[in-house]
């Protein structure tokens, strides 16, 4: 029981990551707070003073953030590089000034430049541009690792940086316009599958090449990092079990039951090229390895698909 006794907030608790995350910080004992933007919306500084003032947190895990797809993150860059930047560098300023013990800050590996050679390394992180279709998302999170170091230097703050590969597990979006490429295809192929349609179209062109961490495996490694980390050093969770997007589509497609034809719209954008990191500086500071496997994490999303999501 890690968390005993201890209040913890989680901006985002409400969201895909952030409910798994709740149940397991309250299996470990702490007071657990989801705050959901119908309460306080971050973009509003004084509706985020007025929540901190309400209660004393000893930790905030922040998940909030406006965040889709890598086709969300193109059509609205400059929403998306606006209200991620706001309501970072907000609750930081305002979790420092109403004394909260620590905030978990949660980055992407879209953060790392679009040419950055994999496996990437936390100190390549600055090296470059990030890929284009996702360069405000990017911009935004990576000011938030600025301000987190900064605020360390200047006020003593504790805030630490975890930077999530792609996550994936029940609860996430399927919808096909803002969707993250696992579920997206969940749907697409399962769909296909029952209408008996023999020809399907995916995006981009199915060379990029991904890592996936099922979303028990990521919670397990924030909460420990949570309560290992004292540096505000940015830090790699990711599953280091690479594979090209075709490879993917096609282990959904074949566990769908789909049996027609895969076509890539090269129209769509692939994003980084190479992308998984190195999990070192993680495993320097806690035991941890992903549990769950692929092909059995895809087995779980077609059920959940099927049976929560079709059935409603
Ligand atoms: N899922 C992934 O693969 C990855 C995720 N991440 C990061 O992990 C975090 C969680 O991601 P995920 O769970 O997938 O995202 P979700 O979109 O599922 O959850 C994000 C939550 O942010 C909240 N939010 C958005 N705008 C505001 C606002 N103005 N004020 C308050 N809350 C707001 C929403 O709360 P509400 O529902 O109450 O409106 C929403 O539930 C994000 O920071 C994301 O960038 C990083 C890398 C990979
Ligand atoms: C970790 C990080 O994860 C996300 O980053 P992303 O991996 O770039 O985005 P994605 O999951 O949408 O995968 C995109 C890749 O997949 C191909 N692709 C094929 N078919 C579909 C498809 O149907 N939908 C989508 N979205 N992509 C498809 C597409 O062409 C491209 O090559 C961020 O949005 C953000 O959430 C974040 O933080």
């Amino acid at each position: 029981m890690r968390f005993q006794g201890k209040r913890v907030l989680v901006t985002g608790g409400g969201g895909f990551i952030g409910k798994h995350l709740c149940a397991a910080l309250m299996q470990e004992g702490a007071e657990v707070k989801a705050l959901r933007s119908s309460e306080c919306d971050l973009l509003c500084y004084e509706q985020i003073e007025v929540s901190l003032q309400s209660e004393s947190f000893d930790l905030i895990f922040h998940l909030a953030a406006d965040v889709g797809g890598i086709g969300y993150m193109q059509a609205h860059g400059a929403e998306v590089f606006e209200n991620n930047l706001l309501m970072n560098t907000q609750l930081l300023h305002a979790a420092r000034r109403n004394g909260v013990g620590k905030l978990v800050n949660i980055a992407s590996i879209n953060c790392y430049p679009a040419e950055a050679e994999a496996p990437y390394l936390e100190s390549s992180l600055f090296d470059g541009q990030p890929a284009l279709p996702v360069l405000g998302y990017a911009y935004a999170k990576r000011a938030m690792l600025v301000h987190s170091e900064l605020a360390r230097q200047q006020f003593g703050f504790n805030s630490i940086n975890l930077i999530l590969d792609s996550v994936y597990g029940p609860g996430e979006s399927f919808s096909l316009d803002t969707a993250r490429v696992l579920p997206a295809n969940v749907a697409r192929f399962v769909d296909a599958a029952h209408s008996g349609v023999e020809e399907v179209t995916c995006w981009g062109t199915g060379e990029p090449v991904r890592d996936f961490l099922h979303v028990d495996d990521a919670v397990s490694a924030i909460i420990q990092s949570a309560s290992s980390i004292e540096s505000s050093a940015p830090v790699n969770i990711g599953s280091g079990n690479p594979l090209s997007l075709r490879k993917l589509i096609v282990k959904i497609a074949d566990q769908a039951g789909y049996r027609g034809s895969i076509n890539w719209d090269h129209n769509k954008p692939d994003g980084q090229a190479v992308r998984y990191m190195t999990v070192d500086r993680l495993k320097s500071y806690i035991d941890w390895r992903p549990r769950i496997d692929l092909d059995d994490g895809i087995k779980a999303m077609i059920h959940h698909y099927r049976h929560k999501v079709l059935s409603r």
